[in-house]
């Protein structure tokens, strides 16, 4: 069953500057999309009124019908929104297990097995965060989202810091998450992902 994202008269302004205003458009579960457009366009800020970490000037979001606002905090950052961002956001002084435990505590053999998935054997649970390649720490961010299990999956320039294989990995990852049912957006200039998504939402085409 496809679930529906919709998003009806977005707007956002900061004090007098209009970022972008009246967006309509619907994304869909199973699908990868590309926010694009020119620095300061406002992606992340369209991307961060999806994951409600800004508020709309005006119009609404709807997930399943339902208007997002209405949906309890708890509930909302945990079962529907999952975040991948370009630096990371894993706790660096920490273990790559402590960073999957942060979702709920898994059995260590689990852990291993969903580490694989991602090309990371056993030796990397033990491992402190500020030890990891870039690549490294960017799979350990995807093997958490993965656990997470979330029904809508925001990423933001998450390939900007990475080389080609790596920028590969986390698109197949995505992919795989979209055909898994999620709905997928990302915030983006790079082409190779632009290339790879189904639909591209040029955010500059709502400049107020
Ligand atoms: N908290 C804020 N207060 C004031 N202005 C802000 C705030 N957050 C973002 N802006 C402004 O809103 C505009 C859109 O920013 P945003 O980060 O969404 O752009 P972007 O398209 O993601 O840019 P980039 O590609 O450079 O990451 C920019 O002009 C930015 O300066």
């Amino acid at each position: 069953m496809t679930s529906y994202l919709k998003l009806t008269g977005c707007s956002k302004s900061f004090d007098q500057y209009h970022v972008f205003k009246n967006v309509d458009y619907q994304f869909e579960s199973g699908k990868m999309y590309a926010l694009v457009g020119p620095s300061g366009s406002g992606k992340t800020t369209l991307l961060n009124s999806i994951g409600r970490l800004e508020k709309l000037t005006a119009g609404s979001i709807s997930f399943e019908g339902t208007d997002i606002t209405t949906i309890p905090s708890l509930k909302y950052f945990r079962q529907f929104i999952g975040y991948l961002f370009q630096n990371y956001a894993l706790v660096d002084e920490e273990t790559v297990a402590q960073n999957l435990n942060i979702v709920k505590h898994y059995r260590t053999a689990e852990l291993q097995n969903h580490l694989a998935k991602f090309g990371l054997d056993d030796t990397y649970l033990t491992r402190k965060i500020f030890t990891l390649s870039g690549g490294e720490a960017q799979r350990v961010a995807l093997a958490r989202l993965s656990l997470q299990n979330p029904l809508i999956v925001l990423a933001d320039e998450p390939t900007g810091a990475l080389d080609h294989a790596n920028g590969q990995l986390v698109l197949d990852s995505l992919r795989a998450m979209a055909v898994s049912g999620k709905v997928v957006i990302i915030a983006t200039h790079d082409n190779h992902v632009k290339a790879a998504v189904d639909e591209c939402l040029d955010i500059s085409s709502f400049k107020a």
